[in-house]
């Protein structure tokens, strides 16, 4: 039978499979942190159950660490034990952990890339709905709850029905100013938040093709935020290009030998989904959210529709919009850049292109947080830390900062935030606060004119 690339990947990873129900499904990486473990590791503990493979698990700190003075001891009392209990229970577990000031330590969809960890074929799960993320590589990988996040602390493995295949194409070429971010907003504008609820997604087409491995990893990222279980792309070149040389990929015949197996990691011609959609290129423009859900998404220059139910209405009362409304010349006071979607070097080399000699405006507050302490490094190497000085970015350590309001970095009550972070939820980033999603460079553009601005005019 015809084969998808998930289809290769799961029957690879199938341990038992119970006749007419679950698959028992093996893990190769489970990655972990400080808000979805804890529970876990306590009712392993209550059961006297040890961890089953701690070599293949990986640790690091991020949503409850603090942006500033990382060296210092954490001075909120709830992020603090957050912390400890993490360090804890790695020690304790002889599971690896990249905590706060380590230098692998960092958003753990952004290290885990970034080290090598992630590899093409593989099952990777995190208690985390973006792990989505690592499907960038031909992986499947996906968020689970704190009870399965036990069963791969016991076991290694899942217990999991097979999801349904979803294929999306896209083709075409894109125009100038169109970032992958804008992409997947996109995709979600169109398909809605609930296209992918109960699939798990292929993306394919020469878009994906010629995307980097950042950029894929920003479409991957946001495939929970259609419902999808997770999304992946089929490993090529550029993932391999990507892997080589890296702290934990294979090495040299190791390397070779795994290569020629991720070649064959592809979607047969003439496979079948269960469901499949096609969108061209050419009809993408950069995006902005005008609600609170990722799926309220206009181009950057167009109108909120009109006609809105019940539930977008509110959706609008809360972020103050109204209807018919366009959002260019909006004020904008915050602008957040950074998160799992959009941390890594190439979003902020694009910033940084774009802001070069120019000031961010009087009223805005403008964050810049890397993903990872290694693209701080980067930051700094490649002499983007003082572009952004220049122009006035406050620029932080790594972690989830303001994409979630765990930590410190909150955006006040009724103020908007221009943010490249993937959720726009009623006070995501802070009580009251008002979340308006896009791309970075739209993000650096809002920055500079101090509101929401049709910048692809001044591209040259
Ligand atoms: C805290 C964590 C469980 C949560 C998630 O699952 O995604 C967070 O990372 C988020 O982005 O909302
Ligand atoms: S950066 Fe945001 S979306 Fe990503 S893991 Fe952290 S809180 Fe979740």
């Amino acid at each position: 039978m015809k084969k998808t690339l998930f289809d290769k990947i799961w029957d690879a990873h199938v341990v038992e499979t119970i006749p007419n129900g679950p698959n028992v499904l093996y893990i190769d990486k489970h990655l972990i942190h400080e808000v979805t473990s804890p529970q876990a590791f306590n009712e392993l503990k209550e059961r006297d159950i040890p961890v089953f493979r701690p070599d293949q698990i990986v640790a690091t700190a991020d949503h409850n660490t603090p942006t500033i003075d990382q060296h210092l001891p954490v001075k909120e009392l709830l992020s603090r034990n957050q912390l400890r209990e993490l360090s804890r229970n790695c020690e304790e577990n002889n599971i690896t952990l990249y905590g706060l000031g380590h230098p692998y330590n960092g958003i753990v969809h952004v290290i885990a890339p970034e080290l090598g960890i992630t590899q093409p074929g593989m099952t990777i799960v995190c208690g985390d709905s973006h792990t989505s993320t690592h499907g960038a590589f031909g992986t499947i990988a996906f968020g689970i709850g704190t009870s399965q996040v036990a069963q791969v602390f016991a076991s290694q493995c899942l217990l999991l029905e097979k999801p349904k295949k979803l294929r999306i194409n896209l083709n075409g070429k894109l125009k100038k100013g169109v970032l992958p971010k804008d992409v997947i907003l996109y995709i979600i504008s169109k398909l809605g938040t609930n296209s992918g609820t109960g699939y798990f997604c292929e993306y394919a087409g020469n878009v994906f093709e010629e995307m980097s491995m950042e950029g894929r990893m920003t479409v991957c990222n946001m495939s929970i935020e259609m419902g999808a279980r997770g999304g992946l792309i089929a490993p090529d070149e550029t993932t391999f290009e990507y892997i080589k040389g890296r702290k934990f990929a294979p090495k040299e015949t190791e390397f070779k030998k795994m290569k020629a197996y991720w070649k064959t990691l592809n979607t047969d011609t003439d496979a079948v989904f269960d469901k499949e959609y096609s969108l061209e290129a050419e009809d993408i423009e950069p995006m902005i959210t005008y609600g609170t859900n990722p799926g309220m998404g206009i181009k950057l220059t167009g109108k909120i529709p009109v006609n809105l139910g019940k539930s977008d209405l509110k959706s609008l009362e809360y972020m103050d919009f109204k209807e018919g409304e366009s959002l260019i010349n909006k004020t904008i006071n915050y602008i957040f850049i950074g998160s799992c979607t959009n941390s890594r070097i190439e979003d902020f080399r694009i910033v940084a292109a774009y802001i070069k000699g120019k000031k961010k405006a009087e009223n805005v507050n403008a964050l810049i947080v890397p993903g990872s302490q290694q693209v701080a490094a980067q930051l700094r190497d490649e002499g983007l830390v003082q572009v952004f000085e220049e122009a006035g970015f406050t620029l932080r350590q790594p972690g989830c900062s303001a994409c979630l309001a765990m930590n410190d970095d909150k955006i006040p009550e009724g103020e908007y935030c221009v943010s490249t972070s993937n959720r726009n939820f009623e006070g995501r980033q802070g009580q009251g606060s008002r979340t308006i999603l896009a791309s970075p460079l739209t993000a650096a553009a809002t920055a500079i004119a101090g509101k929401i601005t049709d910048f692809t005019k001044h591209l040259n």
